[in-house]
């Protein structure tokens, strides 16, 4: 079977996930919303500044009142928070940052340019051009202005500007439910003994913390049971929830009794992708839910999930942009991917440069821990020290 490339899997995916997306939507405190996916354009119902101001503490004029040199009284005083009366002809008004201008002056010179004689006068020490140091009304919006568009997952940028438009409430998706499980008899949780022949599970608590990052309500069906009579009970006691996630027994195993339970009522596609680390992968639906199952070496599932669950399960609450960027950075090592397999290296960053993690293995959870983010080697490629190659830092990934 040829290895499905990695954009092909991709596109698969974000096909699914526009046909499957949640269409519910609610209205949140915006406190809450971060992470959240707006349902609905967000839209300027103000005029933001709403009037004229001033972007320095300083002296505000009718720039046509200032010679160089020549005093000129100061008639007023205005502090942010105050609504000022008009700016007496030939006089200038004291007037500090985000204070509203008086109406009639069209500049404001900062304090730095400006002495007071022993009047108290104010001198300037240059002319000044009209719109000097202003901040004109409505320059960041007018009430009917798009802001963000549907579809923009809300960080605390968004939620500020939201703010400074007054709103307490947005509009956003439901959130997806995921359910997580991990397969395999190793697997015992942290807090437990460790009997001979078994591990801890990590992909549990990677998975659970992955999709709470993504704005996702997570339930947590723990690990498997190696009996599919047990699997095939708690699969059809699932109600409400959109994806099923699991990691583990993707493989060529003979113990995949989860996959033996979900032909049963639904369709399972087995893939292997031309993505190293994180080459099986399947995907499919149990009785109508979406399944996704990601492999089970730890890094193999951080990979698989990055790359692929995670657009996936953004596009399904709505986001449209939802690829992770990535920039082209030189390599401190020379590196050869003679494979078919798009490579995905734990590399840190070092003095501008991208150094790799010595041990590749996916079974290796620090190096992820040490990296900084991935790096993408295209099959079938050589390259040298100082050379550029696609970085995807952890900032974009998780
Ligand atoms: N004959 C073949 N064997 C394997 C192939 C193959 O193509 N042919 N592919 C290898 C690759 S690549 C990967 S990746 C793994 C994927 O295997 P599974 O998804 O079936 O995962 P398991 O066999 O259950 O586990 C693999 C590995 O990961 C550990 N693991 C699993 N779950 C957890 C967890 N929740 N927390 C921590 N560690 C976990 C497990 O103990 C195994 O060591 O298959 C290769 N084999
Ligand atoms: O693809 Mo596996 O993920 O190489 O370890």
């Amino acid at each position: 079977m040829p290895l499905l490339p990695l954009d092909e899997a991709l596109r698969i995916l974000l096909e699914y996930a526009d046909r499957q997306q949640v269409t519910q939507t609610c209205k949140v405190p915006a406190a809450e919303a971060a992470g959240r996916i707006l349902a609905q354009p967000l839209v300027a119902g103000l005029t933001l500044p709403p009037w004229p101001n001033s972007a320095m503490d300083g002296y505000a004029v009718r720039s046509v009142d200032v010679v160089p040199g020549q005093p000129l009284p100061v008639s007023q005083k205005i502090f942010a928070g105050q609504m000022p009366g008009p700016l007496q002809p030939g006089s200038c008004a004291r007037i500090f940052t985000g204070a509203p201008l008086p109406e009639g002056a069209d500049a404001v010179e900062m304090q730095e340019n400006v002495e007071l004689d022993a009047q108290g006068n104010a001198v300037l020490a240059q002319v000044v051009k009209p719109g000097r140091f202003i901040r004109p009304a409505g320059q960041e919006a007018r009430p009917g202005q798009l802001m963000l568009p549907a579809g923009t997952r809300l960080g605390p940028v968004e939620l500020a500007l939201a703010a400074s438009l007054g709103m307490t409430q947005v509009d956003v998706r439901r959130r997806l439910r995921v359910a997580v499980l991990s397969t395999g008899d190793e697997l015992v949780e942290p807090g437990q003994p460790l009997r001979p022949g078994q591990i801890y599970n990590s992909n549990r608590i990677l998975l659970m913390h992955c999709l709470q990052r993504l704005g996702c309500e997570v339930v947590d069906l723990g690990c498997l049971p190696d009996d599919p009579q047990r699997i095939r009970q708690q699969l059809s006691s699932l109600a409400g929830i959109d994806l099923l996630l699991s990691s583990g027994g993707v493989s060529v195993g003979e113990a995949d009794y989860l996959g033996q339970v979900l032909r049963e009522e639904g369709e399972v596609s087995f893939w292997r992708l031309a993505l190293k680390p994180g080459k099986p992968k399947t995907f499919g639906t149990y009785r109508g839910m979406p399944f996704m199952g990601l492999p089970g070496n730890p890094v193999s599932t951080l990979v698989t999930f990055v790359l692929l669950a995670r657009p996936y399960i953004l596009r399904r609450m709505g986001m449209q942009d939802v690829l992770p960027r990535c920039y082209p950075v030189p390599l401190a090592f020379a590196v050869e991917n003679p494979g078919v397999r798009r490579e995905f290296m734990r590399v840190g960053w070092q003095d501008g440069r991208l150094q790799r993690y010595d041990n590749q293995c996916s079974g290796i959870l620090g190096s992820a821990a040490w990296a900084d983010g991935l790096l993408e080697i295209p099959d079938d490629s050589s390259h040298q020290p100082g050379d550029l190659l696609n970085f995807y830092p952890f900032s974009e990934l998780l």
